[in-house]
């Protein structure tokens, strides 16, 4: 779609758009670009206020600039977003103190267990019922800092996950719940992590507390779902320690399964708190159907999946092609996830390791394995060298390396590149509007002419 057929789109939907965030606080501005009003005091949208055509072409610009030193590497063109805005399904606030108030009634007060619970003193961090003393926040830290930039709506967050988080703003007064105070280490909710589900509709909510003892937790959760009937599970996370890590390591299902399912490339994953999911679900198919094409399975290749999350893209390569998968990653509940996934979705070929991705790679380099496809997927900070040293032992055909930083992206294949591989393709995938965030797949080979891999005609078992 042209951009003049773009805005003229937008122009026309201009109202309903401007409406869903609220007309008084987002301006639209034509051509792609709604004016966010707390663009400048939050930060994580450094550029939502550019035109996204714009935003394009500096990122364009970037991945041209950070791959040219491979020589000849086909830099694709990034695939951005017809509709770049609430793609975020990951929606995640702070919940703490503000304002001293003169004197509020939060709503009708709490009855039954939950209100004599919290009058007799209750679990840490309890008031009375419908007597709050202070403004709750809830919103984003402005970047940086720990300071929240309190907001009622965000142009890329999912409108039901915030609408999750402020109706629970809102119940916390009737419930006597007091948001948790980083300073001095009193309160009890700290955090709500909700994650909708893009073609579900699903919406899992995590609430995170600073203590086990929750009194009222299913009056809280009925009133909860009354008013956000999407919710199909709610999770309580313990974390009673003083740090920034949002999620603790205890958890209870408050209400319903504990995780819920979504759908991507014809699959449906299951998705828990703890476990790692992609937050724009629309670019996360391009994404994928990239790298299963880069892949180039025919249906004889076994393949490794090397931080496979809750095994969402070695699922699709089983699905599409793969003869085999061994996925790994170093999450146990996302292990047990991508168990699950491969059983509902009835996928046989793929099996699931957790435990580290270089632990993993050195002892099937050791053991003389073999793998025809690596597909990878490492955090931020990329790969060790150590599993890329042993990759390089394990010479697989073909390498495709998923990456949400492309300067680590660069420094790893420049390793490779230095033991015999070439870096083919480079697609950019805008996995992140309006941020600086850029997403790529690579695609690496065994460079012909080049410094072969030690073992690319190794026989062994495979992995
Ligand atoms: C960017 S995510 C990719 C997940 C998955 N490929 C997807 O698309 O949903 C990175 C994953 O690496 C995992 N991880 C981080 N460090 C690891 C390590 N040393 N060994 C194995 N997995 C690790 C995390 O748990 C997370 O699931």
């Amino acid at each position: 779609m042209t951009n003049e057929k773009r805005a003229l789109e937008h122009r026309e939907r201009g109202n309903t758009r401007v409406d869903r965030v609220g007309k008084e606080q987002a301006e639209y501005r034509g051509a792609d670009a709604y004016s966010c009003p707390h663009a400048r005091a939050c930060g994580a949208c450094q550029h939502v206020n550019e035109p996204y055509a714009e935003q394009l072409a500096r990122k364009n610009a970037c991945v041209a600039d950070l791959f040219s030193r491979f020589g000849n590497v086909e830099v694709r063109p990034l695939l951005g977003m017809d509709e770049p805005y609430h793609y975020r399904n990951k929606v995640v606030s702070p919940y703490a103190p503000g304002r001293k108030l003169p004197g509020m009634a939060g709503g009708p007060p709490a009855k039954g267990r939950a209100a004599r619970s919290a009058r007799a003193g209750g679990a840490r961090g309890r008031t009375a019922p419908g007597s709050p003393t202070r403004e709750i926040l809830c919103g984003m830290y402005a970047a940086g800092t720990h300071r929240i930039v309190a907001t009622d709506e965000c142009l890329i967050e999912h409108e039901e996950g915030k609408r999750a988080i402020l109706a629970i703003r809102n119940l916390m007064p009737r419930f006597g719940i007091e948001p948790y105070d980083e300073d001095k280490g009193t309160g009890f909710l700290r955090h709500a992590v909700v994650r909708v589900g893009h073609a579900s509709g699903e919406v899992l909510v995590t609430l995170v507390t600073n203590g086990r003892d929750f009194p009222g937790s299913r009056a809280f959760c009925r009133e909860l779902v009354k008013r956000c009937p999407s919710i199909t599970t709610i999770v309580q996370n313990v974390n009673e320690r003083r740090t920034n890590v949002i999620l603790g390591e205890r958890e209870q299902t408050l209400y319903g399964p504990g995780f819920i399912l979504d759908r991507l490339c014809g699959l449906s994953f299951r998705v828990s708190s703890q476990s790692f999911y992609q937050v724009n679900a629309v670019q996360t198919e391009v994404l994928y159907r990239t790298a299963i094409e880069l892949a180039g399975f025919t249906g004889a290749e076994s393949a490794i999946d090397a931080y496979c999350g809750t095994g969402t893209i070695g699922l699709v390569a089983a699905k599409h092609g793969a003869a085999r998968v061994t996925g790994v990653d170093a999450v146990a509940s996302a292990i047990r996830d991508a168990r699950e996934n491969a059983k509902h979705n009835g996928i046989e070929n793929a099996r699931f390791v957790a435990g580290d991705a270089g632990d993993f790679m050195r002892a099937a380099a050791a053991s003389g394995q073999r793998s025809d496809v690596l597909l990878m997927d490492p955090p931020r900070a990329g790969a060790s060298e150590e599993f890329l040293s042993a990759a390089v032992q394990l010479a697989p055909s073909r390498i495709v390396y998923i990456s949400c930083n492309p300067a680590t992206q660069v420094r790893d294949l420049a390793f490779l590149a230095k033991h015999g591989f070439a870096v083919r393709v480079v697609q950019p995938v805008d996995m992140f509007p309006h941020t600086d965030h850029i997403e790529t797949v690579a695609l690496i080979e065994c460079g012909e002419g080049q410094l072969r891999p030690p073992c690319v005609a190794k026989e062994g078992a495979l992995v």
